[in-house]
């Protein structure tokens, strides 16, 4: 799928306007705080998710005077499903509404499976940095996106999985209920052995994809490898659901104790590894964005071969840390896709062979005059909002 066209109206600082971006790799530059990155969430909110920044609905329409604007309004003429798809959406009062080629719905989240992508911001490095929690999120919210029934069964577990704890801390003033965690067990396992089944598959897909866009990264000059493997890397669901079973019967009287469930898929992790050491303790700046990196552009493969429609990639801030290479491999080797990519050097859009650039200033944005290496921009004069 491609963005053929971006409207936004009232959105965050971005004066009225529209662009219309290319099919392969866009750069949006400019210096800090002019609203790049506003852009890249005006594409993303399509995907009917939240903001990737965590901010409410309601924070979203302009700032007036010290306050937001009631309602933001944003467009997007979509090619998709082999015709071209006209989205809106309006966020008005801190709730959401759509309209699909025409036709109004009263949810944003009509949108889901219209529009599809991938997003990497500075936050998503946090996946390699910090605990696995953070991996298993990214594990699931992308097996939420190309196996829709998986999101039933994570619901289904992780309910189980509240109702077993909840009990473990009835446990010490009533001890007798002890006996009634074998029906939670048996749920848990049931569930839980899907998760597993399910997350091992996945990165079994997603591990040469991501190895080889990595290899792409890094010029061939280093590995990686993914690893999930619990319960001592047991493959069948027979053999995964006796070692859970046997794991949550040893683990009991200790849960019991300490009133919370400490095995099962909700404490897996997924392991990253660059020329075998732990991208988590020993990854370079560097070698840690350009994984993270691979993940996501792998994680997007997947999702069009479920789908047959190529998500579109929205970069946000990706280029400080990456040497000149690893930036020209995002420039000029991820053929076939839409790329978003936000920076601040100019240099960088002339690094690009061919693409489309846009230069955004004080929220207003420019398409540069020069379509193939984006010369800065196309006005010799400040670009300044309307409003202003
Ligand atoms: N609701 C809003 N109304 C008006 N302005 C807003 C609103 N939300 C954020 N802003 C402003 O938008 C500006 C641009 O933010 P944005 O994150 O897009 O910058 P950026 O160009 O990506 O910068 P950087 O390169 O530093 O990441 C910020 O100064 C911020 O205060």
């Amino acid at each position: 799928m491609n963005v053929l066209r971006l409207g936004f109206e009232n959105f965050r600082n971005l004066c009225p306007g529209e662009i219309f971006p290319g099919e392969t790799i866009n750069v949006i530059h400019g210096s800090n705080a002019q609203g790049k990155t506003n852009l890249l969430e005006a594409i993303w909110l399509f995907t009917g998710g939240h903001s990737f920044r965590g901010t409410k609905d309601s924070e979203l329409p302009v700032l007036k005077d010290g306050k937001n604007a009631p309602a933001a309004s944003l467009s997007m003429t979509l090619f998709t499903e082999g015709r071209e798809q006209e989205l809106r959406l309006e966020l008005r009062d801190g709730r959401r509404s759509s309209v699909i080629n025409g036709v109004e719905k009263k949810t944003g989240s009509a949108l889901v499976g219209k529009f599809c992508a991938v997003i990497f911001s500075p936050e998503h490095l946090l996946l390699v940095k910090e605990g696995p929690s953070r991996r298993r999120a990214f594990l699931d919210g992308a097996l939420c996106q190309s196996r829709p029934a998986f999101t039933r069964v994570l619901a289904h577990y992780n309910k189980a999985l509240m109702q077993r704890n909840a009990l473990l801390k009835d446990i010490p003033r009533h001890p007798e209920l002890i006996d009634t965690l074998d029906v939670w067990d048996e749920r848990l396992i049931l569930f839980g052995t899907e998760v597993v089944q399910e997350r091992a598959a996945f990165c079994k897909d997603l591990e040469p994809r991501a190895a080889e866009i990595y290899r792409g990264i890094a010029k061939n000059r280093e590995e990686i490898t993914l690893s999930y493997a619990p319960f001592g890397g047991a493959e069948t669901k027979t053999e995964i659901a006796e070692r859970f079973s046997e794991a949550l019967k040893n683990a009991r009287n200790a849960d019991a104790r300490a009133g919370f469930t400490s095995v099962g898929p909700h404490r897996d992790d997924l392991t990253l590894t660059i020329d075998g050491l732990s991208a988590r303790t020993f990854g370079s700046q560097g070698q840690q964005r350009s994984i993270v990196l691979a993940l996501k552009l792998a994680e997007a493969d997947i999702l069009y071969r479920k789908t047959g429609e190529r998500p579109v990639i929205l970069l946000d801030d990706v280029m400080s840390e990456l040497d000149m290479s690893r930036r020209d491999y995002l420039l000029n080797h991820l053929d076939g896709r839409q790329v978003f990519i936000t920076c601040c050097d100019p240099e960088t859009v002339r690094l690009m062979e061919t693409g489309r650039g846009f230069y955004v200033e004080k929220g207003t944005v420019r398409q540069d005059t020069d379509e193939k290496a984006g010369e800065v921009h196309a006005e010799n004069e400040t670009p300044t909002c309307e409003s202003e």
